[in-house]
């Protein structure tokens, strides 16, 4: 079984703008609202693709319901816990060229009772050898070693780890070795204090770092340039897919989601690779924060092209 913990959910409020004036007045056009938050995103890309998974986290007020409804409808198992206040919303605004500027709210205050609840909840469902899928960014009122704390515990249990975490969070869950993790370029290069703009092969360096700390399987991704993926056998360099762009909002967690669902599938480094590569470039082609389809994800596949170093 895979679970998706979003502590910190999100309405995804996607609009556009000609081109986004700061300090102005800025009319939006096409809004859309979706359920978000890295790890709901997650199982949703999960059911896309054909599997299952279990969704827990945080939720409060209207705007937690909103996400619930979603994810009842969508017909992905849930179990979350309730506090007070309200679910935040997250605005994301895309220009005519796709840049994308997005505002996070904090999320609501999570007493040290939510907290364990949740924590019971995620030890209660996980059992050996299922994924734990730990993503995005927890409330303020959250410590910032919680995902550090939760490895350590589920890994006690032979319970595994997919981190997909920034700053603080990612810094002190890497001491407790996930087995997997995706940051992004950006996080990487701020984790280890270099410049963004370094060049692949210091990425690479850095990747395999990572692995030597005994992580299983290191995924960095790169926007539309692509990504790089290191296990213990292979190091390979996929360039991105040329795709319709509608928003990138997400995207990440897509290849999250591929990857979760392919190591449960128990499918080859070539062909997660793939399927990892390709259900990103699909939630690329969708407008807002949704999946593509497993047919669409089907079809990108073969465009996909591994370059092993
Ligand atoms: N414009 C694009 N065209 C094609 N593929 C893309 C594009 N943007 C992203 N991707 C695919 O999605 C993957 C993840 O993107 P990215 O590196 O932006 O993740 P991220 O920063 O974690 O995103 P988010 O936090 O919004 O989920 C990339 O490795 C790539 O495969
Ligand atoms: O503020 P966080 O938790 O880091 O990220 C939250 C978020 O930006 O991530 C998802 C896209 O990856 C969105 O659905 C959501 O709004």
């Amino acid at each position: 079984m895979i679970i998706t913990v979003t502590m910190n959910p999100a309405i995804d409020k996607t609009a556009v703008v000609d081109e986004l004036v700061v300090g102005g007045l800025n009319r939006l056009e096409q809004t859309m609202m979706n359920a978000g938050g890295k790890g709901i995103n997650v199982s949703k890309t999960i059911q896309a693709l054909g599997g299952e998974s279990l969704a827990t986290g945080f939720i409060a007020g209207t705007n937690g319901a909103f996400i619930k409804e979603s994810l009842d409808q969508l017909s992905i198992d849930n179990d979350m816990v309730e506090v007070a206040g309200n679910t935040r919303v997250n605005l994301k605004v895309l220009n005519k060229d796709m840049d994308l500027t997005e505002l996070n709210e904090e999320g609501p205050y999570i007493d040290e009772v939510a907290l364990r609840a949740l924590v019971d909840k995620i030890v209660k469902h996980a059992s050996k050898n299922d994924y734990v899928v730990l993503s995005g960014s927890v409330p303020g009122s959250v410590p910032k070693d919680i995902y550090a704390k939760l490895i350590k515990q589920l890994k006690q249990n032979k319970i595994k780890v997919i981190l997909d975490a920034d700053g603080d969070l990612f810094a002190h869950a890497i001491e407790e070795v996930p087995n997997v993790i995706k940051p992004n370029k950006y996080e990487l290069c701020k984790y280890y204090e270099i410049s963004e703009d370094c060049k692949n092969d210091e990425i690479v360096k850095l990747g395999k770092a990572l692995l030597d700390k005994g992580m299983q399987l290191i995924a960095i991704s790169m926007g539309k340039e692509g990504a790089l993926f290191i296990d213990s056998e292979h190091t390979a360099m996929v360039k991105g897919l040329k795709v319709d762009a509608h928003s990138s909002v997400g995207a990440g967690d897509a290849m999250v989601a591929a990857i979760a669902y392919g190591l449960e599938q128990e499918l080859s480094f070539e062909e997660l690779v793939k399927l990892a590569v390709a259900t990103s470039a699909g939630a690329v082609m969708t407008k807002g924060t949704q999946p593509a389809s497993k047919e669409q994800v089907k079809e990108l596949m073969k465009e996909v092209e591994i370059n092993y170093l």
